[in-house]
């Protein structure tokens, strides 16, 4: 299994660790010796100008890009993402935009984002392979728990093209969570909501590290403790009322880390966000 060495124990608590992460593309220096942390329970954001290495950043853990220097870890468990492997590795995300399974109703892109052995049992049960119908069961339970959770049970059986946005965006926050993960990652998930969407948008993320269904989840190394939340966010308003800690990039550096208040008054990131009196307002626009 890529990613994990399967001699090295787990370290309780260690949530994932960026240790001196370089990216470079040909010339370019897209990150530059990035440490950061996410414990178990924490919501982090990372935030910074356009160009400052979010994305490819977000793209590094979930293995998209390879760094050429640096290391990462995750319960201090070596990790060397694969795309195809994260929910096994214990994560999830949420990309930009949605990118929903049109072909199938909102309840079976829910269920398609469970563990990898019942995806596998999903997804044989689409081609018609053979399935259980217990588990099949279960999993449709599972998702319109989710479903039902994030406000959205009645629109289970249509097609995710049929729905607003707004909703779409929760079907995709609830396959990400179907993987029961004990490392969320969520990709400029305010992109595109309304202000009434992404006031309940933040109620949703604060609250992700404390849900009951992580207990005992299957994913990764996971176990009982809560899940964290990795956040690469344009919105600043988003940012500042959900994180517990904050990392600013600004040319592929970190030239900030701290709590949202800490960040608020720090002359570094106001002076990045290039004579923004109040970084606080700079964000919605941006992201639209
Ligand atoms: N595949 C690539 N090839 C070459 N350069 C790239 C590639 N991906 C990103 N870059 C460059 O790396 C730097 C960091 O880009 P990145 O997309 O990570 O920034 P970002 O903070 O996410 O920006 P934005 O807020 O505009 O999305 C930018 O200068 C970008 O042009």
């Amino acid at each position: 299994m890529a990613g994990t060495a399967a001699t090295t124990q787990p370290v309780p608590g260690g949530g994932l660790i960026l240790d001196g992460i370089g990216v470079r593309f040909g010339g370019l220096v897209a990150l530059d010796d990035v440490s950061l942390r996410v414990s178990p329970g924490q919501v982090v954001g990372v935030i910074g100008p356009n160009g400052a290495g979010k994305t490819t950043l977000f793209n590094v853990i979930c293995g998209f890009v390879r760094p050429a220097t640096g290391s990462l870890t995750l319960d201090g468990r070596p990790l060397r993402p694969r795309p195809d492997q994260l929910t096994r590795l214990g994560i999830a995300r949420t990309l930009q935009g949605v990118g929903l399974f049109t072909g199938l109703t909102v309840a079976e892109n829910v269920m398609a984002g469970a563990t990898n052995s019942a995806r596998a049992g999903f997804l044989s049960a689409l081609f018609g392979l053979g399935r259980s119908d217990r588990d099949e069961r279960r999993l449709r339970a599972e998702a319109l728990g989710l479903l039902d959770e994030l406000g959205i049970a009645e629109h289970a059986d249509a097609s995710p093209a049929t729905l607003p946005y707004g909703v779409r965006k929760r079907v995709a926050l609830a396959r990400a969570l179907a993987a029961r993960p004990q490392l969320l990652l969520l990709d400029e998930p305010a992109g595109g909501l309304g202000v009434e969407e992404i006031t309940e948008l933040g109620e949703l993320i604060v609250n992700l590290p404390r849900r009951a269904d992580r207990v005992g989840g299957a994913g990764g190394a996971g176990g009982d403790e809560p899940c964290s939340v990795l956040l690469v966010e344009h919105h600043m308003d988003l940012v500042m009322s959900v994180c517990d800690q904050i990392v600013v990039l600004d040319f592929g550096r970190v030239i900030a880390t701290g709590t949202p208040e800490q960040i608020r008054d720090d002359p570094a990131v106001a002076e990045a966000y290039l004579g923004v009196d109040d970084i606080e307002h700079t964000s919605a626009e941006a992201a639209a």
